[in-house]
């Protein structure tokens, strides 16, 4: 069994420049290792590279240099059996119009060079709930029908590794429950999963790790737990029985401050302080306590963290 699904060594693009616009580094030096079996989340602000790391894994855009080993093939060395090993699903709907999704299949197939008796077109069609659309003209197909069609056509060659650029964005909630549920029964079932997503809360459900590349770097690269973790502030929110009065004295390096909803927010770093110590503070100025609860950093705060950004992996 692969162990590494995609490794990328000291991979590196600069667009070129053309008349007046002056060469793009977009990527300079990515390091990854994306674990086989993973649903992986690679994530960034707008213009990070995220884009340009997919299209080279896909074989769409030419690397200016570095190493690309797809379930274990060199790009360079094992061209076919590396764009072979893996299936994407692109951000855009963009398909031709008049084929039925059975056709662009069957055609994708073609494409891959899987015999005819290998084919699976109306397994896939029904895995994607397309079955009953299978002679429909893609035109007359709803922008969700469509995503699942561009997943369907992702994996006709049964490729263990599925890139998904920006699956969800535009769908709506219950497609996205759709589309999720898919992902992690094909995920159960073997396929190494690598996603793009605007949604940072979408992110940290859905992938066991991220890597959050910026400005063509990669920043971090860790077990979504462990990025979870780096970050030491935690909240207590307590929510008193009468209307706050005068702000308790809290311990030093402790925040306090008074919610629109009437709650006290302690804002503290936990390898520093403890709970109880805040607790009795609160106490000791008289707050009587009708309610507690904790809230943790999310993905979003590691993200700006990491990135100086506005918690948009767009
Ligand atoms: N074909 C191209 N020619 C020139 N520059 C490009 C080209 N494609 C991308 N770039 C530039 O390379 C950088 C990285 O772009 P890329 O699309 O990979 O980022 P991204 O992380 O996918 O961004 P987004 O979240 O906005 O899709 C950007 O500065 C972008 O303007």
């Amino acid at each position: 069994m692969q162990q590494t699904a995609i490794e990328l060594n000291g991979l590196r693009k600069t667009y070129g420049g053309s008349g007046k616009s002056a060469p793009k580094e977009a990527l300079k030096g990515i390091d990854l290792a994306i674990p086989a079996g993973s649903i992986f989340g690679l994530l960034g602000p707008n213009g990070a590279g995220k884009s340009t790391t997919i299209n080279i894994m896909a074989g769409l855009v030419t690397k200016t240099s570095g190493q690309v080993r797809i379930w274990g093939f060199d790009q360079d060395v094992n061209p076919r059996q590396s764009r072979a090993s893996i299936g994407v699903v692109p951000q855009e709907l963009n398909m031709d119009p008049f084929f039925t999704p059975r056709a662009a299949l069957e055609v994708q197939a073609g494409l891959y060079g899987v015999p005819r008796s290998e084919r699976r077109t109306d397994e896939i069609l029904a895995r994607v709930g397309l079955l009953d659309k299978a002679e429909a003209y893609a035109r007359t197909l709803s922008g969700g029908m469509r995503r699942r069609l561009l997943i369907a056509k992702a994996l006709v060659h049964r490729p263990p590794v599925l890139v998904l650029d920006e699956p969800t964005a535009g769908v709506d909630i219950a497609l996205r429950q759709m589309l999720w549920t898919y992902v992690r029964e094909l995920n159960a079932a073997g396929t190494t999963i690598i996603l793009t997503t605007h949604y940072l809360e979408e992110a940290q459900q859905m992938c066991d790790r991220i890597a959050i590349i910026d400005a063509g770097q990669v920043v971090a690269c860790d077990a979504t737990v462990n990025l979870l973790a780096r970050l030491d502030a935690k909240s207590l929110v307590i929510t008193p029985e009468h209307e706050l009065g005068a702000m308790p004295a809290v311990p030093a390096g402790v925040e306090a401050l008074r919610r629109g909803d009437g709650a006290l927010v302690l804002t503290y770093r936990r390898s520093t302080t403890g709970a109880e110590a805040l607790l009795d503070a609160v106490r000791a100025a008289g707050i009587r306590i009708r309610d507690v609860a904790t809230e943790e950093p999310d993905l979003e705060d590691v993200f700006v963290s990491l990135t100086g950004g506005d918690g948009k992996a767009a």
